[in-house]
């Protein structure tokens, strides 16, 4: 579980994030969608302890976020996170050095999956490939909490599908607790149980994917577009 209580970043005099209140339970997969500068990955970097709340408490578990990365959590950066002059087997034998819950056959079935050469150099990979080898990293740690800051960025629209299949079967559905951020909105669904919806800092609106699905026939960009519709007439 991850607790945030009335969270507010402030750079400057600019808000980041504006007074967050939001319980994500354990065992379940969230979206956090939203326009650009909402604040997406400033709450994913506060959950990881990377960024510190001008106001309010982030508690991860049982314990606060602290300044280093919680251990019983693996986040996927947007910026970040891969050596250029390592190979890629290289970078796979340094997070198995870091993190005692690295599974290296998980390691392995993802480099089948995510079609990757574990010869070829870091700073020889296109962006896509840069992709996969990030979500190999943290898919293969076996943590509690698993945030990904875009994790399809650099993907052609080809693969993106592809990968979001191997998301749902390399993610541990009920164990995990997973915060996804993301502008694919309708790439994502499938594997999505609530869905978040950031504004300007604020939380405007949250659903349960399977919900608006069932009760309002809806998927959730219909069901963004209802809502915000409704909003802009009232
Ligand atoms: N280190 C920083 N210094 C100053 N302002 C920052 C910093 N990091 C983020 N911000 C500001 O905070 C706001 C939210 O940024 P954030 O990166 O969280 O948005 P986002 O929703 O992830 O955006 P995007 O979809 O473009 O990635 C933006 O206005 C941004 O300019």
């Amino acid at each position: 579980m991850i607790e945030l209580t009335h969270i507010t970043k402030e750079y400057g005099k600019r808000k980041s994030l504006n007074d967050v209140t939001f319980t994500f339970e354990k065992g379940k997969v969230y979206g956090i969608l939203g326009p650009n500068g909402s604040g997406k990955s400033t709450i994913m970097k506060m959950m990881a302890g990377l960024v510190y709340p001008s106001k309010g408490i982030v508690k991860v578990g049982e314990k606060k976020a602290d300044r280093k990365i919680a251990s019983n959590l693996a986040f996927l950066a947007s910026e970040g996170m891969l050596y250029p002059s390592f190979k890629i087997d290289q970078m796979i034998d340094f997070f198995h050095s870091q993190y005692s819950d690295f599974s290296m056959e998980k390691a392995e079935e993802l480099l089948v999956f995510m079609e990757l050469d574990r010869h070829q150099k870091v700073s020889q990979l296109s962006k896509g490939q840069q992709g996969r080898l990030k979500l190999l990293l943290v898919l293969s740690r076996q943590t509690d909490v698993l945030l990904l800051d875009e994790p399809f960025m650099g993907l052609d629209p080809m693969v993106r599908d592809t990968i979001v299949k191997g998301l749902v079967s390399f993610i541990d559905y009920g164990k995990q607790t997973v915060i996804i951020t993301t502008h694919e909105i309708t790439e994502i669904e499938p594997v999505l149980e609530e869905a978040i919806v950031l504004e300007k800092g604020q939380i405007r609106a949250h659903c349960n994917v399977e919900e608006i699905r069932e009760e309002q026939g809806l998927s959730i960009l219909e069901w963004l577009k209802s809502t915000f519709k409704q909003e802009d007439v009232s």
